[in-house]
Formats: structure tokens, sequence, C-alpha cells
């Protein structure tokens, strides 16, 4: 009888697709019509020879996003109710692992050199974010559920985050589109000199112009106004500046150079989140004055975690792939000496609905670059 032949997926290192090692470039927007005025022709081209400098930069953050890009259409039609989500995230891991070469860190010289950015978040319904599936888990995707696809590549540290909401009942379309909407407007009002609190009220302003009909109930859609957006350095999620989605007087301005992750959560519960549920999501601290561990298991975990993930962040489930074994007391260990730091599942009010968007984008010296942007969304 003959065996059913796996089917084998055809997705090859990307460097094979691209074999001049040039990236496509995101989507092109011009800074604000004022901040161009300002500045002369001689001044744009001392500008563009600048940004020519870090070409190999660039072309870095544009492979991780290509693969992004490649990963979200080859798995796009396959999330599908009653689909477990272990399965779905194995599915954007594994494909995101074929794609940089990452299937076996244990096997690579430098596992941090490229690969998953941080843990796939799935996080359903009135759960915003960092929800991924801990060994064991048996939830299986709904017909009825929002969920929030947020993942990560990364290349040479340089981390592409871009999530989106997949739904499948029609009435969730007018949340999912005011979430777009609020996510779009952060991107074109984001830009050098640009103030982080007049980003957030401006997407509060559109995020809170559209309402949403559940289950006969009419909602206005509240941006969750303790969630953000973030800036993104090198092997760092997250850089330092947070990008609020509410107006939060925070005059702290946008510079030439940085790489920002322009994210927005709309909600028909009370527009805030506790943290909340077995957690799944670690990185290490970046602060490193903390005291070393005495306990063994902790030190040789930290080993294995600074090894293979370094600053990035991780899950559970990469420890159990790593084939470490009953870790939990020694990562316990480690978050409460600080030496690393847990992030919980972030929830609304439970029966509620949240809805996600978000593209990374590039401060070029002379033009803003959405460079996770593709034809989905
Ligand atoms: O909420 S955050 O901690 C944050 C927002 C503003 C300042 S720090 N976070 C960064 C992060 C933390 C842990 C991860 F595993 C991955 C990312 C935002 C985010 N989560 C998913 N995509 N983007
Ligand atoms: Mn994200
Ligand atoms: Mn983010």
């Amino acid at each position: 009888n003959k065996k059913k032949k796996k089917k084998k997926s055809n997705v090859k290192k990307i460097e094979l697709l691209f074999p001049d090692g040039k990236y496509p470039e995101g989507a092109w927007m011009d800074y604000h019509q004022d901040f161009n005025l300002q500045r002369t022709t001689d001044e744009e081209s001392r500008y563009l020879k600048r940004d020519l400098e870090r070409a190999e930069h660039w072309n870095d953050v544009r492979k991780g996003a290509e693969i992004h890009r490649r990963v979200r259409r080859a798995i796009k039609d396959r999330i599908v109710p009653g689909m477990k989500l272990m399965d779905i995230a194995d599915m954007i891991e594994n494909t995101t692992r074929k794609y940089t070469g990452a299937e076996n860190l244990l096997a690579m010289e430098d596992p941090k050199s490229q690969g998953i950015g941080f843990p796939t978040g799935l996080s359903l319904n009135h759960c915003a974010a960092h929800f991924t599936p801990n060994a064991g888990d048996k939830t299986v995707l709904k017909y009825e559920d929002v969920m929030k696809v947020d993942y990560g590549v990364q290349v040479n540290g340089n981390i592409i985050d871009s999530a989106f909401t997949v739904s499948f009942d029609p009435q969730y379309d007018n949340l999912l589109a005011a979430v777009k909407d609020a996510t779009y407007t952060g991107i074109k009002e984001a830009g050098i000199d640009v103030r982080l609190t007049d980003i957030g009220e401006a997407i509060q302003e559109v995020m809170e112009s559209y309402e949403v009909e559940i289950n006969g109930e009419t909602y206005q859609v509240k941006p969750c106004r303790n969630l953000c957006g973030h800036s993104i350095a090198p092997y760092r999620i997250h850089g330092g500046k947070s990008v609020p989605i509410v107006k939060n007087g925070d005059t702290t301005k946008m510079e030439e150079g940085e790489h920002f992750a322009i994210e927005t959560f709309g909600s028909t519960g009370r527009g805030y989140v506790t943290a909340g549920g077995e957690v799944s999501h670690y990185a290490r601290s970046a602060e490193d004055h903390q005291v070393m561990p005495t306990l063994d298991s902790a030190k040789n975990l930290l080993k294995t975690i600074d090894r293979n993930f370094g600053t990035l962040p991780f899950c559970r489930r990469y420890l159990d792939r790593l084939g470490q074994e009953k870790y939990l007391f020694a990562l316990n260990n480690l978050v409460r000496h600080g030496l690393v730091q847990d992030y919980p599942p972030l929830n609304d009010i439970p029966g509620s609905y949240t809805a996600q968007f978000e593209h990374t984008i590039l401060l070029h010296a002379h033009k803003k670059e959405v460079v996770s942007k593709g034809d989905d969304y």
C-alpha cells in the first residue's frame, strides 16, 4: 500500500530566490509636506548619500520583510476553523525556519544570525497580545474567533515585527477595518521630528470614528490605551520609545535612522488590557547589573538562553525544541532575579473582541519605508 507521501513544502532558503542578494524595497512614503519643504535639494542629495552608506543594513531588514511576506502568503489560506493553534504556530515558525535556514539551532554556528524574531502570537478575542500555545495546549481555532497573528523574522538582529487579524464571521469586519485604518494613520503620521503624542492622537481619532455591531450590540471601537507601538533596535524588540495609540502628552520625537513597529489595537471592551493567564513569552532583560543566580539549573538555563536567543524574545516551546526539560523552576528563578523578563498575555474583559494590525517602518534620512508592506495588508 502506497504510504501517503507527506506533502514536502517547496520552501527554499531565501538566498536561493535572490541570487544577487538584493531584496525588494518596501512601500516608500514622503515625510510630511512641510518637513520636506524645509529641506533644500542639495540637502536631499546629502541625505540620500548618507542613506546609501547604510545600504547593507537596509538590505538585511528588507530580507527579513520579504520572508515575513512569503510566510504569511504561504499560511494565510491554511488558517481555518478547526485548526489547533499549536499547528498554526508550528506552520508559521517552520516556514520561517526554512526560509532562513534556521531549522536546527543546535547545529548552527551562530543560532542568532537569522531566523525567528520572537514567538508567534496567536491571541484570541479579548486577549490582545503575547499569547502563544505552550506544550500540551489543545486550543482549536473557532469560526467565531478573532485571532491576532503577530510574528517576527530577524536577519543579523534586524527584527521585522508585523501582525494582522484573522476572522471568519463578517460581523467583525468593521472592527478590523477600524484598526487597519488606525494603523495606516499612524504610519502616515510617523516621521522624523514628529512627536509621539501627536501620532497617538491621530490614531485615536480614526479608531473612535468607527462602530461595530456584534451579536446585536453596537460598540464604538476603542483604542487599547495601554498598548503601543515601539522603536526596534538590533536584537531588541523594544528599542526604548513607545508609540502611543491615544493622545498621551509624550513629546518625545521620532529620529532619523530609527526603526518603528507601528501597531494599533481596537477593542469592544474597556479599551484597557491587564496581564493574566499562563506566561509563554520571555526575553533576557537588557540591563545586566543583576546578581547571577546561585541555582545551578538556573545558571545552565541562562547559558542556553544567551547562546540561542541572546536578547530576542523566546517562548517555552523553543526551550522544549532545544531538548530542555523541567526548566520551569529555573526559568521562574531567572524571572524573579530580573535576569529574564516575562511577558504575560494582555487581555481586555472577557466577552470583548480585540483586533490588531502592525507594520515595521524605517525612517530613512530622505523618505519613510513601510518595509513589511505586502499586497495583503
Ligand atoms: O508589548 S510590548 O512588550 C511593548 C510595546 C511597547 C513597548 S514594549 N511588545 C514588544 C514585545 C515583547 C515580547 C515579545 F515576545 C514580542 C514583542 C510589543 C509587541 N508584542 C508583539 N509585537 N509587538
Ligand atoms: Mn508584533
Ligand atoms: Mn510590536
